[in-house]
């Protein structure tokens, strides 16, 4: 594992902040019941991280569902309140927290879209990611013009930082297999908090990989220390 310090720090958010990958699990399985499917982890894998358009084209085409990506992205709409009472995952707060306090530059970029991040943010979490001054949103964002794996995402959010870091000097951190790969593209360093079926051999590419956030040492990247 070959670590070299970091002076920037950029976050995913579905199942990397927020527990919504069980209520994507949820929504997206109620959706493909009616045309007696059953939304498989192994596909779930394929979506993760991929923003709205891809990940609708994509299940639908993995399913053999019988209608368009708009169509499915309206079903989708339809549910989205499954998300207002997602929660932080372990970790989380601490670890934005502690960047913030210490005037780490830290960045949110999730491929999803706005409106979808307000869906999961406005009633519990506003206060939590205005932490972080520089957001994009992959799918509602025309200058990521390739989601996730794609670098598109992470180097956008990077030239948002006012003192333009070098991808060397990023950190992100991912539960994506595709945001993984999108990071390492982007030439940027990635802690890895996969989900727990994700098999190893999927992991290989991240600098590090946690099972929590909590297990995170921030030393390790040349930031600073947690206290306790
Ligand atoms: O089961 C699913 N998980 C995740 C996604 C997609 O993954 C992205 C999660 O964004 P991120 O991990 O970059 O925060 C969202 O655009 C969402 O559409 C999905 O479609 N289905």
């Amino acid at each position: 594992m070959d670590v070299k310090p970091v002076t920037h720090v950029l976050f995913d958010m579905d199942g990397l902040l927020l527990n919504t990958e069980d209520l994507y699990t949820k929504l997206f399985q109620k959706i493909v019941s009616k045309y007696g499917k059953e939304y498989t982890f192994d596909v779930k894998l394929k979506i993760m991280g991929t923003q709205a358009i891809e990940s609708a084209t994509m299940v639908i085409r993995e399913l053999d569902l019988p209608m368009t990506p708009e169509e499915f992205l309206q079903e989708c709409k339809k549910g989205e309140n499954i998300f207002a009472d997602c929660q932080l995952l372990p970790g989380a707060r601490r670890l934005v927290e502690h960047l913030h306090q210490h005037k780490i530059p830290i960045a949110l970029a999730t491929s999803s879209g706005e409106e979808s991040y307000h869906c999961k943010v406005d009633k519990h979490h506003t206060e939590f990611f205005s932490l972080f001054p520089y957001k994009t949103f992959g799918s509602s964002d025309p200058s990521v013009k390739n989601g996730k794996p794609h670098p598109d995402i992470f180097l956008v959010t990077a030239m948002k930082f006012p003192d333009k870091p070098v991808p060397e000097k990023c950190l992100v951190f991912e539960d994506a297999v595709n945001g993984v790969k999108a990071a390492v593209a982007a030439g940027m360093q990635v802690v890895m908090v996969p989900d727990p079926r994700i098999d190893k051999s999927l992991t290989t590419e991240a600098t590090l990989v946690l099972s929590s956030l909590e297990e995170f040492k921030p030393e390790l990247f040349g930031l600073p220390p947690f206290k306790d």
